[in-house]
């Protein structure tokens, strides 16, 4: 679908995009923080986009170290110069070096790309301790590799880093001196227009379809704490009923068994209490609430 690489762009980004620009054309970097499928992955490359440099994506993960962002040694290179232009004279010079493979970090240091960090805390404290000193005096420190311990950073160097609240599975807690560099935005989830907009943009659902599916989820979503289902449920749901014509209709049981296998897990997350069927009892309720006050 032409439209899936889409941000689709409403007033409710607006100040967002603005307050990041500007903070990061002051030399700032900027930490979007917000629960699974708010946006925060997207609006960061839209945002990253608008320099006009290369954007370079580093996702964040348990097992990541500073070998993947500086990079390391792999294997060495020979070289050999054979003189043997004098017939008599046999000469022979060999120079092995070591092979270095840069990191992912070290060419958008040094060629001034828009760096995304997405999910940054998903990797461990002792990895991300080299933005320390890349965030507050530009440079970035090279273990292992000889004398050059340290490159400047690209005066148009720029980062973006992403995270889920602490309290998400798979975090590690953010050492407070990386955090005291980052300028934090707690992304909220985006209002029902917005949401609407996205759908219909992306999967190509209509905006009356849209708009039902938007609604249900806000009920769904208003049981429980925090924001869940996310985005990421609605467009699965939209998606799915455009591709195979499944009419978006609170009655029709293909359309309630998607909105049961889809949104069950969330929902259940939100209400533990609930068992299994009753999370399902939950949700057909709602739908039907929906049809009867259509
Ligand atoms: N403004 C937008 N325009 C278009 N699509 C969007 C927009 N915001 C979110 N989406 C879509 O919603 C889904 C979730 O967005 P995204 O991956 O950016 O969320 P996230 O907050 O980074 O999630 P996670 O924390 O799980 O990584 C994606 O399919 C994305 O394309």
């Amino acid at each position: 679908m032409e439209n899936v690489d889409k941000f689709v762009n409403t007033p409710f980004f607006e100040s967002v995009i603005e307050r990041t620009e500007q903070y990061i054309r002051s030399g700032f970097p900027v930490h979007f923080v917000g629960p699974s499928g708010v946006g925060k992955t997207s609006l960061a490359i839209h945002i990253a986009r608008k320099f006009n440099k290369p954007v370079t994506i580093l996702r964040g993960h348990h097992e990541m170290s500073n070998k993947d962002l500086l990079g390391q040694q792999y294997g060495y290179v020979k070289k050999e110069v054979v003189d043997n232009y004098i017939h008599s004279v046999y000469k022979k010079e060999q120079e092995v070096r070591p092979f270095w493979l840069s990191g992912e970090l070290v060419e958008a240091v040094l060629n001034g790309h828009t760096v995304i960090y997405d999910e940054f805390t998903r990797s461990r404290p002792e990895t991300n301790n080299i933005f320390l000193s890349l965030l507050e005096e530009k440079v970035l420190p090279i273990y292992g590799k000889g004398k050059e311990s340290f490159i400047e950073c690209h005066p148009d160097f720029s980062i973006i880093f992403t995270s889920n609240p602490e309290e998400y599975a798979g975090t590690f807690h953010t050492q407070d001196a990386l955090m005291d560099r980052l300028i934090t935005i707690n992304l909220e989830p985006c209002d029902e227009k917005t949401e609407i907009e996205i759908i219909t943009l992306k999967t190509g659902l209509e905006r009356k379809d849209s708009a039902k599916l938007v609604r249900l989820l806000s009920e769904l979503r208003s049981l429980g704490n925090g924001y869940s289902p996310s985005l990421r449920s609605s467009m699965m749901i939209a998606l799915i009923c455009k591709e195979h014509s499944i009419p978006v209709r609170n009655r029709d049981k293909n359309y309630q068994n998607i909105c049961l296998d889809v949104l069950s897990r969330p929902i259940k997350q939100k209400l533990p209490h609930l068992s299994y069927s009753s999370v399902q009892e939950q949700i057909l309720k709602e739908m039907q609430k929906k049809e009867e006050s259509k």
